[in-house]
C-alpha cells in the first residue's frame, strides 16, 4: 500500500483561480521524491495539502489508505506524528525566546509522546550532527546551517515516517547547503522524503524520483535519472536548460 496517495486533487485559494489542477501522485515507503517547479507553480500549496493544513477543493488524499480528514482529531494526531516538515528559513522557523531543548521537544509535548524527552532530544541532535550539550542554548547563538539542523532535529524527534522539506536548503550558503543536503540524504535512508525545491541540481543529488509541476499541473514524473537524461516535456527541458553547468 502507498504511504501517501494524492488522487485528482484540485485546489484554489479563490473560486476564480485554480492553483492545483488534477494532481495525482503516490508516495511509497522509502521514496525520496523531489517536487520541482518554478515559483508560483503550486509546490508549497501542495505541501500544505499534504500536511492537512488546507483541504482540497476536490479529489482525495489518503495516508496508509485512510483519507486525510482534519475533522478526525485522533487520525490527525497520529498523522502529525508520522508526517513532519522542515521549512526554508532557519531564522524565522525557530522561536528566539526558547532554548534548543524546548524547541526540539515541542512535537513530543504537543503530541503527548511519553518517555524521557531530554534523552530523545539529545538523540535527535546527535543524529543531525549537533553536540548534545547545546540543550540550554538559544537560536541566536547558532549559524544558519546549525539552526537548520536544529529544525531538522525537531522534525525527526518524534520518529516520523515521512519528512517534508520545503526549500529547506535554499536560504543557506553553498557550502552549508551541501552539508545539509548530505544530512537529508542520510536521513532519507531511514525515512520517506518529499523535498520541495525550484533547484533541479539539488533534487538530482538528493532524490530518486522527481515530480515536475507547472502552473498547478504535473507535467512529468518518474525516476530522476531517466527524466534528467531524457526529459519529455518542454517545461522540464526548459528547467534543465536553466541549470548552470560547470565549464568543461
Ligand atoms: N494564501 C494565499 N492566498 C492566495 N493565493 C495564494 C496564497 N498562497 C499562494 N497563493 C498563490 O498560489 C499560487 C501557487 O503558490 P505556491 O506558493 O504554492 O507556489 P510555489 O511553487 O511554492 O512558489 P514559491 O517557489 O515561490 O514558493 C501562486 O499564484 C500564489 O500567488
Amino acid at each position: 500500500m502507498s504511504l501517501l496517495s494524492v488522487q485528482d486533487v484540485t485546489f484554489g485559494y479563490t473560486a476564480s483561480k485554480r492553483v492545483l489542477d488534477g494532481v495525482s501522485l503516490t508516495i511509497e515507503p522509502g521514496d525520496s521524491i523531489g517536487l520541482v517547479g518554478e515559483s508560483g507553480s503550486g509546490k508549497t500549496t501542495l505541501l500544505r495539502l499534504l500536511l492537512g493544513l488546507t483541504r482540497p477543493s476536490s479529489g482525495s488524499i489518503t495516508f496508509n489508505g485512510t483519507p486525510l480528514d482534519p475533522r478526525n482529531p485522533r487520525f490527525m494526531r497520529d498523522y502529525r506524528r508520522q508526517v513532519q516538515v522542515v521549512f526554508q528559513d532557519p531564522y524565522s522557523s525557530l522561536d528566539p525566546r526558547q532554548t534548543v531543548l524546548s524547541i526540539v521537544s515541542e512535537p513530543l509535548r504537543a503530541l503527548c509522546i511519553p518517555g524521557d524527552h531530554r534523552q530523545m532530544v539529545s538523540d535527535a541532535l546527535a543524529s543531525v550532527g549537533l553536540e548534545r550539550n547545546i540543550l540550554g542554548r538559544y537560536p541566536h547563538e547558532f549559524s544558519g546551517g546549525q539552526r537548520q539542523r536544529i529544525a531538522i532535529a525537531r522534525a525527526i524527534v518524534a520518529g516520523p515516517s515521512l519528512l517534508l522539506a520545503d526549500e529547506a536548503v535554499s536560504a543557506l550558503d553553498l557550502s552549508t547547503r551541501i552539508r545539509i543536503v548530505d544530512l537529508l540524504k542520510s536521513l532519507s535512508e531511514q525515512m520517506t522524503l518529499v523535498f520541495v525545491s525550484h533547484d533541479l541540481g539539488v533534487v538530482a543529488t538528493l532524490c530518486q524520483k522527481i515530480v515536475i509541476l507547472e502552473k498547478g499541473r504535473i507535467v512529468e514524473a518518474g525516476a530522476t535519472a531517466s527524466i534528467l537524461a531524457n526529459p519529455q516535456h518542454p517545461y522540464t527541458q526548459r528547467l534543465l536548460n536553466s541549470v548552470p553547468r560547470m565549464p568543461a
